[in-house]
């Protein structure tokens, strides 16, 4: 089955009279298959909206080309979009409405059975204020309210910006297990644009991460995870003196290992297995007290993977410009693992 979006090499440039003309997408490529719940994550500023307005042909696009269902958009659009929902822009309520009355009107002016209002507000668990003027509504009702709108022409595609913005933990639980309903059991195939990974990766069933309006990395989130996971090591000494020799050790025996110096350990990442360092170092008459195997979670992933982990102590700022690790400019340079990471003995600890 083709994929249901593909997007290829997109570029948009913002260009304002008084500003400096500013890249928001560059080349950007995306693809979505089909009855999935797919994430789209990246920092702030990283192309994730605009890509999503320029798909829905909210703004157009400088260059590249966007599928939506094997239909070229946004020159085909209004033959697809039928199948499509969306909540990509917050969208205006008339305040002095009901949520019943404002998702009546709605249906009905899409042609649909104005019980869909009622089955929609049911579905985001908005039934019990489904009366109540829509000016009285919490930021996470309107989101619910936003979601029950995309809902209602049961959509083989929906698109959400941030759809667990403003909602509580059950309004989270309750929005995960409605978009995994909607992907899995109805085969609807759900986009979500998330800054919450952890979210993300209980939600999600692949994901596309982009940095500086450019894909890093797309693929199963389980995949995504693993393949970054594992080779990072965490060294520890008796004597915090030996640091210093068993990173010129390590670093001259092997030259893909990249070794970070900390004050009471090292980070080993690309060593060849944990027993390598164990035996290069003990070859050199070094002994270690702990060898701890870190596995990384998709927050550690996504951090190293866009470069946004916080060094020195110093917050990289929004826009700064990264080097990331699959930027084929930046060969040898290596991004800093300065990631939080949920430390684990999965090598067994102490060697
Ligand atoms: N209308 C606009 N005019 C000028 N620049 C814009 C406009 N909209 C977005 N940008 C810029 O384009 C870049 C990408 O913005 P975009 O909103 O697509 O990012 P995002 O990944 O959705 O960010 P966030 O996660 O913060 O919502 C940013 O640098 C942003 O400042």
């Amino acid at each position: 089955m083709p994929p249901v979006i593909e997007i290829s090499g997109l570029r948009k440039t913002y260009r304002k009279r008084s500003r400096k003309p500013h890249q928001a997408l560059d080349g950007l490529d995306l693809e979505v298959a089909a009855g999935q719940v797919h994430g789209f994550l990246g920092p702030n500023g990283s192309g994730k909206t605009t890509t999503l307005r320029a798909l829905l042909g909210l703004i157009s696009a400088d260059g590249g080309s966007m599928k939506i269902f094997g239909e070229e958009a946004p020159a085909r659009l209004p033959h697809v979009i039928s199948r499509v929902g969306a909540v990509v822009e917050s969208p205006q309520f008339f305040k002095h409405f009901s949520g019943r009355l404002t998702l009546q009107l709605l249906a009905e002016s899409a042609g649909l059975a104005k019980t869909r209002a009622d089955e929609v507000l049911e579905q985001v668990g908005l039934r019990d204020q489904a009366n109540r003027k829509i000016k009285g509504y919490s930021l996470g009702m309107r989101q619910r309210l936003a979601v029950a709108q995309a809902l209602l022409k049961q959509p083989e595609l929906l698109i959400l910006d941030e759809p667990a913005n403003g909602l509580d933990p059950a309004g989270i639980h309750h929005m995960r297990a409605l978009l995994q309903w909607l992907a899995h059991e109805q085969g609807v195939t759900v986009v979500v644009s998330s800054h919450l990974l952890s979210e993300v990766q209980q939600l999600c069933d692949s994901m596309t991460i982009v940095s500086n309006g450019r894909r890093i990395v797309d693929g199963a989130v389980d995949d995504i995870i693993a393949g970054h996971s594992g080779s990072l090591l965490s060294v520890k000494f008796a004597d915090p003196a030996q640091l210093t020799e068993a990173k010129d050790v390590l670093t001259k025996a092997e030259e893909q290992v990249s070794v970070t110096a900390e004050p009471n350990r090292l980070v080993v990442t690309g060593a060849p297995e944990a027993a390598w360092i164990t035996k290069t170092l003990a070859d050199s008459g070094i002994y270690l007290s702990e060898l701890i195997t870190e596995t990384k979670n998709l927050e550690s992933v996504f951090l190293e993977l866009t470069g946004t982990a916080p060094q020195n102590g110093q917050a990289v700022q929004v826009g700064q410009p990264i080097q990331t690790a699959t930027d084929p400019d930046a060969a040898g340079i290596q991004i800093p693992v300065a990631a939080p990471v949920g430390a684990d003995s999965a090598e067994g600890g102490q060697q």
